[in-house]
C-alpha cells in the first residue's frame, strides 16, 4: 500500500464542515476534475472538486461508469488532491467497491483517504446505503451522498431517466434524501430529478444538496468539467450548459502546429539553440 507522498500540505480552506455550514446560504460551486493541471486551475474558483467516476466516460472512453477501479480512482484522486490548496476534494467510490458490506465500504474509503490525501468520499445510494454511510461517518470518514439518478445502477434501471416524475418516485427520492441525511452525510448530490422534488429534498435535508440536472432549487450545483468546457467526445446530457469550446481551441492549436511542422516553420528562431558565433 502506497501512502500519499510529498511534503506535508496544509488542509485546504474548504473542509467538509465548511461545506455543510453553507446550507441555505451562498450556493456551493462544484466541478469535477481528474488530473493535476486542470485541478490547479479550478481549485481557486470552486468550493469543491469532485473526482467523479464519470472519469470512466470522459477520460477513459467507457460506456458506463463501471469501467473504473478503486486503483484508478486513487491514482487520479491523488493527482487532484496534490493540486488543491483551497477546494474540498471528494473522490467517488466506484461500482463494486462498497455495495457488498459496510466493512468493504470502510476498507475502500480508508484506502482512498490514506493514499490520496482527499477530504471525503462520495457513494451512490438512498435508504439501502444509509447504514453504510453512518458506519463510515461514525468512524471518521466524511461522506457525500448521491441520490435520484444513480449512474452506477444503469443495469437495473435500463438507461438514464429523470427520477421523481410520478408521485411514487418522487416520494422515493425524498425518502432516500432523508435517510442519507439522517445517516450523517455532510452534503448530498441530487441528480436527474424534477424541480419540485429537488426543492422538497433540499427543504427536508439538514445537509446541503448539490444538484446536477436537478434545477436551481438546490444548495449548490455540480457539472462534469469536460461537458461544460466543451471537451466531451460524444453525447452531452441535456442539463449541461457549455461555457467554453476548449475542444475546438485544442483542434485549432493542433492544426496550427501540424501546418508549421509540415512547412518547417516550427521549431523557429525562438525554439532553437545555435552555437555562438566565433
Ligand atoms: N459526460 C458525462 N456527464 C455527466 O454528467 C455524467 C457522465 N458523463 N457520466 C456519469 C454520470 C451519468 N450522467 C448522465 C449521463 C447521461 C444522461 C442522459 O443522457 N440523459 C438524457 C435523458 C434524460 C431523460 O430522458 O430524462 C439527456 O438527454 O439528458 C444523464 C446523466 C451524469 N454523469
Ligand atoms: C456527476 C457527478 C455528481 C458524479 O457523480 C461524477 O462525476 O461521477
Ligand atoms: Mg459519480
Amino acid at each position: 500500500m502506497v501512502e500519499y507522498g510529498g511534503a506535508a500540505k496544509p488542509t485546504p480552506a474548504m473542509t467538509p464542515n465548511r461545506i455543510r455550514a453553507r446550507k441555505g446560504g451562498e450556493p456551493i460551486v462544484c466541478l469535477t476534475a481528474y488530473d493535476f493541471p486542470t485541478a490547479r486551475r479550478l481549485d481557486p474558483l470552486v468550493d469543491l472538486l469532485l473526482v467523479g467516476d464519470s472519469m470512466a466516460n470522459v477520460v477513459y472512453g467507457f460506456d458506463t461508469t463501471h469501467g473504473v477501479t478503486l486503483d484508478m480512482m486513487i491514482a487520479h484522486g491523488g493527482a487532484v488532491a496534490r493540486a488543491a490548496a483551497h477546494a474540498c476534494v471528494v473522490v467517488d467510490l466506484p461500482f463494486g467497491w462498497y455495495q457488498e458490506s459496510r466493512e468493504q465500504a470502510m476498507r475502500s474509503a480508508v484506502r482512498v483517504i490514506r493514499e490520496t490525501g482527499c477530504a471525503a468520499v462520495k457513494l451512490e445510494g438512498g435508504r439501502e446505503m444509509a447504514e453504510t454511510i453512518a458506519f463510515l461517518v461514525e468512524r471518521g470518514i466524511p461522506v457525500m451522498g448521491h441520490v435520484g439518478l444513480k449512474p452506477q445502477m444503469i443495469r437495473s434501471m435500463g438507461g438514464f431517466r429523470t427520477q421523481g416524475k410520478t408521485p411514487g418516485e418522487a416520494e422515493a427520492v425524498i425518502e432516500d434524501t432523508r435517510a442519507v441525511d439522517a445517516a450523517g452525510a455532510f452534503a448530498i448530490v441530487i441528480e436527474g430529478t424534477v424541480e419540485e422534488v429537488a426543492a422538497e429534498a433540499t427543504r427536508v435535508a439538514a445537509a446541503p444538496t448539490i444538484g446536477i440536472g436537478a434545477s436551481a432549487s438546490c444548495d449548490g450545483q455540480v457539472l462534469v468539467t469536460p461537458d461544460m468546457a466543451g471537451l466531451t467526445v460524444g453525447h452531452v446530457p441535456r442539463f449541461v450548459k457549455r461555457y467554453a469550446e476548449l475542444g475546438e481551441a485544442l483542434e485549432r492549436a493542433a492544426a496550427d502546429y501540424a501546418e508549421e511542422v509540415r512547412q518547417r516553420r516550427f521549431p523557429g528562431d525562438g525554439q532553437v539553440v545555435r552555437l555562438a558565433k566565433p
